[in-house]
């Protein structure tokens, strides 16, 4: 995996660990290497283990990439410039390739989690300890197919013309295909409400993603999991039926959600639907189309 190296150069994440220590950590709980690579590449996997009833429908299912298309998917992210950096929203870029955001409170991760998808170009992303760090939209160009955007976060230190930035251009960006709403995998806060508010009311499509994961215990996150779904599948809305949870530090789940964007920027030549999903975009085209 291309990514752990970069992650572990990174001077901004307090804590050291990787992948080494990551499959050590599975191979204790005797998993063989192929199980703990798959929980590497979806960590999803290692929490049902814990479990022995599914802690998610076939409809709560649908990405399932192969092998090849996860390295596929990780193939994509080689080349990545930041393009533009943006206060007002008349200075925005062009509208010709899609755009993905990634939006959340301030300090939930969303700029090392760009970091992480970019790890084959070390610090291109600035993050820093203190929250509000980001206060502009900025834009990453990925190999001129797609587009990242980190977007500040809500909460602290916010720019002061946030709702007209950020609601402004999620509301009416002609190219954004889906938003990443970034939630921390703490138990401490089970439910964003402001920002499960603030996309509701925007009504765009958006895909929850789990962060930190590396921080908390499988049964602690795995308790977050159920009721982060819950709250933002079971009721409903413009939410993408399947949780995604990463930890920018391991990598862990970095190759799944990069395979993922690359299949609704159109970037993945395999073909990803399942018979599930197809039945479920005919209701909600919005929250399953793929550029
Ligand atoms: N352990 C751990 N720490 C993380 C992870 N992701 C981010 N952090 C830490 O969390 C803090 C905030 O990270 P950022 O990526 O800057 O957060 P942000 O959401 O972009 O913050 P704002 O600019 O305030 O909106 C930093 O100290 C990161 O090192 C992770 O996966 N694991």
């Amino acid at each position: 995996m291309t990514c752990i190296a970069s992650i572990s150069t990174s001077q901004t994440l307090s804590r050291q660990v990787s992948k080494t220590d990551y499959l050590k950590r599975m191979k204790a709980v005797n998993w063989t290497k192929k199980l703990a690579e798959d929980a590497f590449i979806d960590p999803v996997k290692e929490l049902q283990s814990y479990v022995a009833t599914p802690i998610l429908s076939d409809n709560e299912k649908l990405f399932t990439p192969s092998d090849e298309a996860v390295k596929e998917g990780e193939g994509v992210f080689q080349s990545v410039k930041l393009i533009k950096s943006v206060a007002s929203l008349d200075k925005l870029p062009d509208e010709n390739v899609p755009e993905v955001a990634v939006i959340g409170k301030s300090n939930v991760g969303k700029s090392s989690l760009l970091q992480a998808l970019f790890s084959s170009t070390p610090n291109i992303v600035k993050t820093g300890k203190k929250p509000g760090q980001t206060q502009t939209l900025n834009f990453f160009d990925v190999d001129g197919k797609f587009r990242l955007v980190d977007v500040p976060g809500f909460g602290y230190n916010m720019p002061a013309n946030y709702h007209e930035l950020v609601e402004g251009y999620l509301t009416s960006r002609k190219n954004l295909c889906r938003t990443l709403c970034l939630k921390s995998g703490s138990t401490r806060y089970p439910v964003d409400k402001l920002g499960k508010d603030m996309i509701s009311e925007m009504g765009i499509p958006y895909v929850i993603v789990l962060t930190k994961i590396d921080r908390f215990s499988p049964h602690l996150l795995l308790k977050t999991f159920l009721e982060t779904k819950q709250t933002y599948i079971q009721t409903g809305g413009n939410c993408f039926p399947q949780l995604f949870v990463v930890s920018s530090l391991t990598g862990a789940g970095i190759p799944f959600l990069q395979t993922f964007i690359a299949h609704i920027t159109g970037n993945l030549k395999s073909p990803m639907f399942t018979v599930q999903e197809k039945e479920l975009a005919k209701e909600s085209p919005s929250i399953f189309a793929v550029y």
